[in-house]
This record gives structure tokens, sequence and C-alpha cells, in this order.
């Protein structure tokens, strides 16, 4: 039954979440048991990430040693393992279920574990990264025995045709499967990221990346179907992914119009759809973004750009550098919060929603302390009444200026006098469950979903009658 809108769950006693069915029950054995003391650790107490590191020795996912994990590294371009077609549940693989699971996060609560703030803006890696790969390095890359150079085709395969962006990490081509014919897009992993790059010649961003798209099948994400070699150097790694036309950046840079609110619920459900897969298989995404959301002319939206994206059982790293954009990052984050959930990518929900809507940024901010003003301006500034802990965050001395009211309704009328956007009563509070300030008060990924405005009229677009744009990259 749809909860009435707004309607926010309320949080679980701890024990009673710990005691719903784990998606983690799905996943393969090693995992379990490193999730096993994730959890022990937290009914413990929440103990902090480094003790959970420290004082109990991670059972790797991938069940193999450190200097096993050095050797997998080293054979990264001898060993094959990231076919597609060849892809198994196999230990060292990031294991996703097809199913939607009835609880966890997607379920309407927040994960009870929750990342380290710092490494959500982390895309680069340091030393500790080491001990992360370690538990999610492939176990057995040498008893999978396969050369790299056999096992997966050469780029030689793929005809690049066009650039069509370049990212941080990796530059992205418009290409042609000699094979098929058909068009894909290229991603060429860029090195010289990370001392683990240095060290063993692939750069950890990549690989995570690579891995969780490689387990993910879901309309709303982007297919990645293989990776293959070769290059320049010969040791050059790209994705071969599906092609989609455009990202919701370019197109919202170029529309005269906003979207009308049937499109933006059309885009907006297959969103959620993409984002209660993630969270329902314990992944956060963690840079979403109109830029990482590829659209085609069937009126498909995919979710683009795993890089920064975790699976939240794993243990935690510290961060060295920020260099995502803050337009899209919540509160808690800015403020300095030391662990974070899922409502992560639910602020960012909130302003894609908000940007969909307005086809204007909602929280430009120029600098961190400029991204909390901005958004306080719009919501309030909170405080312990409205947002108990606010005042232990370590950013929150800043001096910000007072705003005691909530003006996010200004901004998105129900009525307007000149013509321009309006948005419904339900609509509004979705937008604004959203973008709730205290994530434990902020929608959940399932709660979006049901929200009663996807079944008022206007209904969503049916994708068929999307609007289509002329292609760019040609
Ligand atoms: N499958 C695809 N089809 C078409 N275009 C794509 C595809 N994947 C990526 N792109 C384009 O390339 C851009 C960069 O891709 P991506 O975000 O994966 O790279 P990145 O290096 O991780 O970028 P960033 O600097 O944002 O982290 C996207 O914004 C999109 O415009």
């Amino acid at each position: 039954m749809s909860p009435e809108p707004g309607y926010v769950s309320p949080v679980q006693p701890l024990e009673a979440r710990l005691s719903e069915k784990n998606p983690v029950d799905d996943l393969e054995e090693g995992q379990l048991e490193e999730d096993q003391v994730m959890q022990e650790s937290v009914k413990e107490g929440f103990l902090e990430e480094e003790q959970v590191m420290h004082e109990q020795p991670m059972k790797s996912r991938w069940g193999s040693p450190k200097e096993e994990l050095v050797s997998h590294a080293d054979n990264i371009y001898r060993t094959s393992r990231w076919n597609r077609s060849s892809l198994t549940p196999e230990c060292g693989e990031v294991m996703v279920s097809e199913e939607h699971h009835s609880s966890g996060s997607g379920s309407g609560y927040h994960s009870v574990e929750k990342l380290s703030a710092d490494e959500y803006s982390d895309r680069e890696c340091c030393s500790s990264d080491h001990v992360e790969v370690e538990n999610e390095a492939p176990a057995s890359l040498d008893q999978e025995g396969m050369n790299m150079m056999l096992g997966s085709r050469s780029v030689n395969n793929v005809q690049k045709l066009n650039k069509i962006n370049e990212g941080t990490y990796g530059i992205v081509y418009r290409a042609r499967d000699e094979k098929t014919k058909e068009i894909v897009a290229l991603k060429k992993i860029k090195m010289k990221e990370d001392r683990f790059e240095e060290e063993y010649g692939f750069p950890l961003t990549s690989l995570r990346e690579i891995n969780i798209l490689l387990s993910c099948n879901h309309p709303s994400i982007v297919n990645v179907r293989e990776v293959v070699v070769g290059g320049k150097n010969d040791n050059d790694v790209y994705m071969v992914m599906e092609h989609l036309e455009h990202d919701l950046r370019g197109v919202m840079d170029t529309k005269k119009e906003p979207f009308s609110t049937s499109e933006v619920k059309c885009l907006m459900m297959q969103l959620l759809e993409g984002l209660s897969y993630l969270h329902t298989n314990w992944i956060i995404h963690r840079d979403l973004k109109p830029s990482n959301l590829l659209m085609n002319n069937s009126g498909e939206l995919k979710i683009c750009d795993f890089g920064m994206a975790r699976q939240y059982g794993s243990p935690i790293k510290p961060y060295t550098q920020m260099v995502i954009t803050q337009w899209y990052r919540p509160p808690e984050l800015l403020l300095g919060a030391k662990e974070y959930s899922t409502a992560v990518d639910m602020w960012s929900v909130g302003c894609i929603m908000a940007e969909l809507l307005s086809q204007k940024p909602l929280f430009p901010g120029k600098s961190e302390l400029d991204q909390l003003q901005k958004i306080f301006s719009v919501l309030g500034t909170p405080n312990e009444a409205n947002w108990p802990g606010f005042s232990s965050f370590p950013n929150a001395k800043a001096k910000f200026p007072s705003q005691p009211y909530n003006m996010l309704r200004k901004k998105f009328p129900a009525i307007s006098f000149v013509g321009g956007q309006i948005l419904s009563e339900r609509g509004f509070d979705l937008l604004s469950s959203l973008l709730t300030l205290d994530p434990e008060k902020r929608l959940t990924v399932e709660e979006a979903r049901n929200h009663g405005w996807f079944h008022e009229v206007p209904l969503p677009k049916s994708k068929d009658f999307m609007p289509t744009y002329p292609p760019k990259r040609c």
C-alpha cells in the first residue's frame, strides 16, 4: 500500500532492523561473514570503522590475503574475468540480487551501517585503500587461470568514432563494435590515478566501477557489456557500455523549456527504480547528478559513473581529496558528518527533482560554506529541535545567517500567474521530504517510489512519448 504523501517510516529499533532479512543473505559466503562482523560491531554500539578494521580483522569478502591481492593486481592485465558473458557469481564479484527485497535500506529504513563521510568526496586513494581492495579484490584470479589478453577482446574490435566526453576518470568515446556493428560507448580508463595504480598498474576507482557495473543488471543502470584491452601501450583498459545519446546535464543545458510535470515524473520514476535496485543491493552511488544520468531517444534514463559507488557492508577508508561537485551534496556531509547512509543519494535525488522542474540547479554553491548557506537560506537554518545532533557536527560551529522559515515553496509555487511551472501539494511534499535536512527523516527510495505524486494526474509520461533530442555527438 502506498504511504500517504510525506509519510516517513519511523526508524525501527536497531535490533528489529538487524533481524530483518538482509540482502547480504543473498551474497556469497565470504561477504556474508564480513557483513556479520560489521553487524556484530554495530550491535555492540556502532564501533568506529577503524575499530572494526583493526580489532576485528576483516574477513575478506574475497577470502584472499593481502599478498595474494598484490599478485592479483599485478596480474590484472594477464587474467581475464571481465567478460559479462562469462560472469558468474564467484568469489570476488560484487554480488547483486535481481529481486527487490522487502527489507534493507530499500524498505523504507536507512542503513544501519554507515560509510565514512570522508570517503564520500574521495575519488582518489590513499594507503588504507589497499585494505579495502583486499576486501574487494578477486579471490582467485590465478585459479581462474585465463589470460586476459586471450580472454578479453582487443580494443581493435571496437572502432572509435568520436570523443563524447572526458571525465576525471575516463575518456568516453562513441564507438562501433566491429562484429555486431552496434554503436557502443567506450570508456578508456585513465591511469595515474593513485598510488595503487602506480604500484600495480590499475586505478582503484575504475576497478570498483567495473566490478559494480558488471554485476548490476537493471534497465535504469547503464549496461557494461565487457572490458576490452589494448591500445597504444597494449595495456590500456576500456569498458564497453551500451551507448545513450545524451546525459541529463546536456539535455537541460540545451532545452529551452523545462520538462513538463509528466516528463519529470517519468524521469524521476526511472531514477528511483535504478536507485532502489542499488540500495536494495547495499550499494550507495554517492555521485548522483545530472551528468551521471544518461538518456536516450527512447525516453530511457540510466544511472552511470559508478566510480564513487560502494557496497556499504564494506570497510571504510579515509579520504585524500575532494573532487566532486558540491551542488548535490547533502548537508550532513558538508557539516562534516563522520558517517552516512543511503540518505545521501536521496538528497541528490531531491536536488535533481528540483532541477528537472525548474531547469536550474537548486543550490549552486561556490564553496562548502556557500553551499551550506544556500541550503539553509532556502530550507531554514537547522537547530537541535528540528535536527537532533546538528550542533555536534564539526562544521556546525560556523556562524550561519539565521533563517527561521522554509522558503522552498516560494521557489516551487502551487499557482503561477505568469504561466510558469507549478507544483501540486503532493509534488511539493515529495520534494520537501527528499530535501529534508536531517538524514534520519529524509525520504527513503521506497517511500519516494511509492509517493502519491506519481499516482495523481498528470501521470508519468510513457517513455515512448518522451521528447527526443538531436544527436550532438556524431
Ligand atoms: N554509456 C554512455 N553512453 C553515452 N555517453 C556516456 C556513457 N557513459 C558516459 N558517457 C558520457 O561521458 C561523461 C563522463 O562519463 P563518466 O561520468 O562515466 O566519466 P568520469 O570520468 O567518471 O566522469 P566524472 O568526471 O563526472 O567523474 C558522462 O557525463 C556522459 O556524458
